[in-house]
């Protein structure tokens, strides 16, 4: 590849807060980064702490990597110490890997109060680590920390810590933006007086970039636009504080806009599946909001959107959604126009092109029931059983009427609370009446109608109630409050959701649940 592409989601990724890999969580994000195509695979910090070095110590025989080489993260001998004497360097190389990443201090003002050490000494412990690692045969690059911060405050000092790497053998010297402060044109800057600076090759150094200021992508790839070829990036940028630039973001952004050659080729059509699946190890929800790998990346809300969508996707997308394995959505809001509905429906199959006063009925019903509390983002189920009502024709029977229900929650002398629901339904032309317990109100509804159905639909014994969510709306325009359940109901294949308002809660979730179980039923009989 033209571009080196670094990723530290075990080393620097692991410093956010609220992530503890164990040993087979990192086994299982290496072998989903190497397939994603990254050039370098930093795993951690060996002999720091006994996770990284059994880490490092299993990878020798149960990582096969087919893109990436492992790399083993350190920081340059202790000042005062022999290189050979310490410890933590020893640990580098008896990690085993054939890349060694060192982290070395490039500001004046941490080296004299940090490190609590001189300039000289400073550049002598880089010298020195990077001659005994290339010496013990690794590749080493070198992570100047606080680069940029150095570089404005003492350029002159900075530099010659990243000309001393260089000297001593170091393959790349990375340029870290370690408290995350510098703003892209600040990164340009510096990158092209640095090389004026020491007479090296702006190829020859890398660049890393922490996002507190919301920027990391951005400097990254101001950074390559300055002639860097190597880039440190974290998956969905988790790393220290904000975080780092995240690797999807910017293997997209480079890859895509601006046409350079980062990833192999067939990689980046994973970027979405490969996060989702980074971000259920690390055990954080993914971030809907993503930039390109998000579930909302490409959901479009806004009704005038939808409408020139229709006309062409491209006119309302940065890039074709399925060059990171991502799809586009239309959400159906109180926002919403007759193309959103259009589009929306078709998405469920069904075709409203030759319908345009459903359309308009169905855009009207929208709107007027978001008004009154009812959602249909998050409620797809609901929203088609909707269209399916009004479209003349639609192939909608609804497979059971309700006559009543009736539900009494008693609470005993001995505190036991016991619910109970009686339902009376028609199905098939035949009246049925059921009654059961539940350890709420809307359980027992639930195993009320399911008995009472289950006679006559057995489809009704594989659906299982996945979720159950209520909010409580304040009500407007002296209006009382409105209570929104969102029902989650699954056939242990498929997954569906539906919503149900009104002012009582019961009732609420009645709505819910009868939806749920009519469009599951509906589509237990009809084809996949
Ligand atoms: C910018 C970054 O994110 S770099 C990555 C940082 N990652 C981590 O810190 C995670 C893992 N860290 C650890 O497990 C521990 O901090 C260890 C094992 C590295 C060190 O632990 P300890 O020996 O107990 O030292 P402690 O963390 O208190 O201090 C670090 C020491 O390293 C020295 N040090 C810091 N940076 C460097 C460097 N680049 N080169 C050499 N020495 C350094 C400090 O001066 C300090 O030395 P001192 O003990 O003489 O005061
Ligand atoms: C090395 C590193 O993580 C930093 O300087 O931010």
């Amino acid at each position: 590849m033209d571009y080196q592409v670094f990723d530290t989601t075990l080393r620097d990724g692991g410093q956010r807060e609220g992530i503890s890999y164990s040993v087979v969580d990192k086994l299982a994000v290496a072998r989903l980064l190497d397939e994603f195509g990254v050039g370098f695979i930093e795993g951690g910090w060996p002999g720091a702490m006994p996770k990284d070095t059994e880490f490092f110590e299993r990878a020798k025989t149960e990582l096969e990597l087919t893109n990436a080489v492992l790399v083993a993260f350190g920081a340059t001998r202790r000042a005062g110490l022999d290189v050979a004497e310490d410890p933590q360097v020893r640990a580098l190389l008896e990690a085993g890997t054939p890349v060694v990443c060192v982290v070395a201090k490039s500001d004046i003002r941490h080296v004299e109060r940090a490190l609590r050490t001189t300039a000289e000494e400073n550049l002598a412990m880089v010298r020195d680590t990077v001659t005994h690692l290339a010496g013990h045969g690794r590749r080493v690059f070198v992570d100047c920390e606080h680069f940029f911060d150095g570089f404005r405050h003492d350029p002159d000092y900075t530099a010659s810590v990243a000309k001393a790497a260089f000297d001593a053998g170091a393959e790349r010297v990375v340029m870290c933006d370690t408290n995350g402060g510098m703003l892209p044109s600040m990164i340009t800057e510096a990158v092209r007086d640095v090389v004026r600076r020491t007479g090296v090759s702006v190829d020859r150094f890398g660049i890393h970039c922490q996002n507190d200021t919301a920027c990391a992508v951005a400097n990254t790839v101001a950074a390559v636009e300055a002639g860097v070829k190597h880039f440190q990036c974290t998956a969905n940028g988790y790393g220290e504080r904000p975080g780092n630039a995240d690797l999807f973001a910017t293997v997209s952004n480079l890859q895509l806009k601006l046409g350079l050659n980062v990833l192999p080729d067939g990689c980046l059509e994973n970027a979405t599946r490969v996060s989702t699946a980074l971000a259920e190890i690390a055990n954080i929800a993914p971030d809907t909001h993503q930039a390109y790998v998000g579930a909302a990346a490409f959901a479009h809300k806004a009704g005038l959107h939808a409408s020139a969508i229709k006309v062409d996707p491209l006119l309302y997308n940065h890039v074709d959604p399925a060059v990171v394995g991502n799809d586009m959505r239309i959400l159906v809001t109180e926002m919403a126009g007759r193309a959103s509905i259009e589009l929306k429906s078709r998405e469920l199959g069904i075709d409203l092109a030759g319908h345009p006063e459903t359309l308009s009925a169905v855009t009207r019903r929208v709107k007027d029931l978001e008004a009154g509390g009812w959602s249909f983002e998050a409620a797809d189920a609901s929203f088609e059983l909707l269209v399916r009502r009004e479209l003349p024709g639609g192939g909608f029977a609804p497979p059971f009427a309700l006559e009543s229900y009736r539900v009494q929650v008693e609470h005993r002398e001995d505190g036991a609370v016991i619910s109970e629901a009686t339902v009376k339904v028609r199905a098939r032309g035949e009246r049925v009446i059921a009654t059961a317990e539940g350890n709420g109100p809307v359980n027992a509804l639930d195993e009320a109608l399911r008995k009472a159905l289950l006679p006559h639909f057995p489809q009704l014994k594989s659906f299982e109630l996945a979720d159950y969510k209520v909010r409580i709306l304040e009500g407007s325009h002296g209006s009382g409050a409105v209570t929104r359940v969102l029902l989650e109901t699954s056939d242990g294949e498929r997954d569906w959701t539906t919503v149900g308002v009104h002012e009582n809660v019961v009732e609420a979730s009645w709505h819910a649940l009868v939806d749920a179980l009519t469009y599951g039923l509906a589509r237990a009989t009809s084809p996949a």
